[in-house]
């Protein structure tokens, strides 16, 4: 069986949203102090790299990350190329089957250069969530940093798909996955209090 990474990589050089928290890494607690082991400390942002979003990042009382329904974030899921538009809605997806499809990840292709912060990517319109609730769909994975245009305060498509029942990840990259079915892995970690996680996510055929 195949595994394809569809995870961007975590370093000090991974872009972040302006302003915010990179990707920090240092061994705090190094062997030659310690006696025994390196000691790693982490430092980053939840939304830098691939992560899910709990409702509770754009919603005071949504879910947070330890109350996540885990059975979302393991399954099958249908890749489908939504690639060369400036936003996806319903008449995008009208010529797609979803019958059966509970997690569906779109291949925007929108965020060109993995090293810098996009300054613009392929977003969600309001049309979007119901229709995909209708069809069941559970689960929507971007390959973009946001379900919104970079610069919307009022996040209708974070709202509309959580108010549609949808769980939100992004970062992907889909660069070099066919579209298709797959299996999905992407478990956010047991975090409390937290408005999301970063997630290893792989696709296996
Ligand atoms: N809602 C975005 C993240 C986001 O908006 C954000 C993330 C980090 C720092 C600032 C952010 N938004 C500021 O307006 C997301 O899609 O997860
Ligand atoms: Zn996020
Ligand atoms: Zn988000």
């Amino acid at each position: 069986m195949k595994l394809y990474d569809i995870s961007r990589p975590l370093t000090a050089a991974t872009p972040t949203w302006p302003g915010d928290t990179a990707y920090r890494y240092t061994v705090n607690w190094p062997k030659a102090e310690s006696g025994s082991v390196n000691v790693g400390k982490l430092v980053m942002s939840i939304h830098t790299g691939t992560h899910v979003d709990a409702p509770f990042h754009f919603d005071d009382a949504g879910k947070k990350t330890l109350e996540l329904p885990l059975d979302l974030y393991v399954g099958a899921a249908r890749v489908v190329d939504v690639s060369g538009r400036a936003s996806i809605g319903a008449d995008d997806l009208a010529g797609v089957d979803l019958s059966g499809v509970t997690r569906l990840l779109l291949k925007t292709l929108s965020w060109s250069d993995p090293e810098q912060f996009p300054a613009e990517i392929c977003y969600l319109r309001p049309d979007l969530p119901p229709y995909l609730a209708e069809r069941g769909i559970r689960l929507l994975g971007v390959d973009v940093p946001s379900v919104d245009p970079l610069a919307s305060k009022e996040l209708p498509a974070h709202h509309g798909l959580h108010q549609n029942g949808i769980y939100i990840l992004e970062g992907l990259l889909l660069d070099a996955i066919e579209p298709g079915d797959y299996e999905l892995i992407a478990l956010p970690l047991a975090l409390a209090d937290a408005d999301g996680s970063p997630v290893r996510a792989i696709l296996r055929r």
